[in-house]
Parts: structure tokens; sequence; C-alpha cells
């Protein structure tokens, strides 16, 4: 019966059915939600000659900022966010044909995290890690010539862009690419949110508080905001669309190969009565199987962190989820990683 109560917390509630929020999907208010904070995320051009420095100061004192003037063409931007409207915008039934495997990386279903929380998202996604071909064929037998066309048009200029920004904040601590080779065969995952229209959104949660495990994930939430960031463990701000802008969140990844001088970012999705929001999330990160450890140039003697692969990581955080971090620490955490 509660089909959505399944042990994996894969599959996605019928959301459009619903005319109030079931139990399994309603949240306890949390303390922070009163704390809104005044300060908003750096907004930063890419063009600007100061960029450098903007991006290293936005990355150790918030995580996360905004790009403009980023390069990636607003033309196939806008065909994204038409395609990823078109995909759950099919019904339910056929959506769950590509239901995502509970170990697997590309398909339908809830949010990974999902497991993490004692309740259920008001979100559903996609993840796409390499071609769609599969799954478009199952979706649209005859028409996935379009989405498959864009999405890994898009993954190509995401890949891009991403590269320049990780050069840019290595440049901005007196590294450069020589520090990591690895990156020349990068691991990347397009991941497509959807946030149905909610009818009681202030005890929903759309994408609940975590920090990605990425080096960094580019991220488009188009006009509907939703987005929040949390600033000193006590106030969400929200991050406010801006015409288009980039969202860029930097991960747990980034956080060890800096050192710890950049933050990782914890961030949440809220939902709202009106719009059925959609965001379009791409993870960059190292090949699955390379060891990841502190910089030696930014490092005391020992580094905060011990090395990790992002496979092992994913692992961390599914048995640890917001402990990974301190799983890894040198400094004697409380927790052994074993
Ligand atoms: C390549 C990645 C990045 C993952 C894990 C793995 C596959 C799925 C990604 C997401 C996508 C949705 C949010 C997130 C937090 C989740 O639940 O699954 C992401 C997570 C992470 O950044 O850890
Ligand atoms: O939808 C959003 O604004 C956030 C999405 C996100 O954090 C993610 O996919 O990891
Ligand atoms: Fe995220």
């Amino acid at each position: 019966m509660n089909i959505h109560l399944s042990s994996h917390h894969l599959i996605p509630l019928d959301f459009k059915s619903l005319v109030s929020l079931p139990n399994s999907h309603t949240w306890a208010p949390s303390s922070s939600d009163h704390h809104p904070f005044p300060d908003s995320v750096p907004v930063i051009d890419l063009s600007d000659p100061n960029a450098t420095p903007l991006v290293r100061r936005a990355c150790e004192k918030w995580g996360v900022f905004q790009v403009t003037n980023h390069g990636v063409p607003m033309n196939l931007i806008k065909q994204t966010q038409l395609q990823t409207h078109r995909l759950f915008a099919l019904p339910r039934d056929q959506k769950l044909r590509v239901l995502r495997s509970p170990d697997g990386f590309s398909g339908y279903g809830s949010a990974r995290i999902s497991d993490n929380f004692p309740k259920l998202m008001w979100s559903e996604g996609f993840s796409m890690m390499g071609s769609p071909l599969e799954h478009a064929r199952q979706l649209w037998p005859r028409h996935h010539a379009n989405f498959c066309n864009v999405m890994e048009e898009y993954q190509k200029e995401m890949k891009g862009l991403a590269a320049k920004l990780i050069e840019l904040m290595l440049r901005s601590l007196g590294l450069n690419n020589e520090d990591v080779k690895w990156l020349t065969h990068p691991q990347s995952l397009l991941q497509l949110n959807s946030y149905p229209v909610c009818p009681d959104p202030t005890r929903a949660m759309g994408l609940a508080p975590h920090t990605d495990s990425s080096l960094l994930t580019l991220l488009y939430q188009t006009t509907t905001g939703g987005l929040q960031v949390l600033v000193d463990g006590v106030s969400w701000a929200p991050v406010y669309p801006t015409a288009g802008a980039l969202v860029v969140n930097v991960g747990d990844l980034m956080h060890i190969l800096s050192n710890g001088c950049f933050k990782s970012v914890v961030h949440r999705a809220i939902v709202n009565k009106v719009h059925h929001r959609i965001s379009i999330a791409y993870f960059y990160g190292p090949p699955w199987d390379v060891k990841i450890s502190p910089l030696m140039k930014l490092t005391d003697h020992p580094p905060l962190y011990q090395p990790v692969t992002w496979k092992e990581y994913l692992g961390y955080k599914a048995t640890h989820f917001n402990k990974a971090l301190e799983l890894i620490r040198n400094d004697g955490g409380e927790i052994q990683a074993n």
C-alpha cells in the first residue's frame, strides 16, 4: 500500500494527486528557519579583472557564489530547462519505468540522501551519468533525440565551465592545474530536480540540508527561487535567482583538497504553493578511484584530512552523512573509519 515508504525511499510520491501534506512528508520546523540572514551570496562577473580574489573570498567565507558572464549560451540553458519540464510532465508510470536502482547513478527517483532523514522530500529527480540515451529511449521511443542532444550539449558546456572555475579557484590559492593532473579525466553527473507545487510549503522540504560531495557543483535554479544556504550554522540565506547566472557550490572534495581553506556549503531547497520549480545540477569531481588529499603546498604537517576517493567518500556519506568529513579528519575526530 504505502509505496512511498519502501525501504530505500526511492520512489517519489504521486504529488499531483495530493491536496494535503501526508504525515510521511511533514517536517518539524527548525529553529534556524526563524533567523533569515541579511547578507546575500556574492555574484561574481567572470569577466571582472578582479574575479580571482573575489572567488577566493567567496569560497573561504561562503562556499558558494553566483557567476555571470560564464560563457554558457542562454539558449542552451533554456532548452535544457524545457527538456527538464518535458521529462517531469510525463505520466508517473512512465517515469517509474526508468527508476534508478538503489545503488545506481542514472535514472528517476528520490534524492539519494532521502535515506538519511526520517521524513520524505517534496521532490523527484532524474540523474544522468554520461549519455541518457538508454533511458530516454524508454521514455520516448521515437522522440528521444532532442532530449539527448540537449543534455549532452549541456554536459559539455558545464564540463568546460567547471574546469575553468577549478583553475580559477586553484590560482586564487597560488596553485595551478599541474597540482591536479588527475583532473584531465573528470567524473561528472547531471541531475534534474523537480519540486511540484506543494499544498503546505512551510511544513514540507524540497531537498533536505546537505553538502555536495563533489569538487564543485554548478546549479541553474531558473527564475523560481528556493535554494537556501546555511550561514554560521544558524541562519538560512536565500540565493536569489539572478538573470542568466549559475550558482557554484563548493563541495566536500574541494574542502578536502584545499586543506579546509574553502568551505563546502550546507544548502537546501524549499518549495512553494504556486510554482512548479525545477533545478539543474551538474556535479563535477575527480575520477572515482583517484585518492584526493589536501594539496601539499597548502598543508602543514599533518594535513587536515586523510586521502579518500570520491567512491569511498560516497560510502562514508551513506553511513555517516554529515559526519563524513569528521571521519577522515586527522585531528583524531571521535569516529574512526574502517
Ligand atoms: C555524483 C554524485 C553526487 C551525489 C552523489 C552521487 C550521485 C547523486 C548525487 C546527488 C544528487 C542530488 C543531491 C545529492 C546530495 C544526492 O542525494 O544525490 C547529490 C550527491 C552528492 O553530492 O553527494
Ligand atoms: O534545487 C536546488 O536549488 C538545489 C539542488 C541541490 O542542492 C542538489 O541537487 O544537490
Ligand atoms: Fe546540493
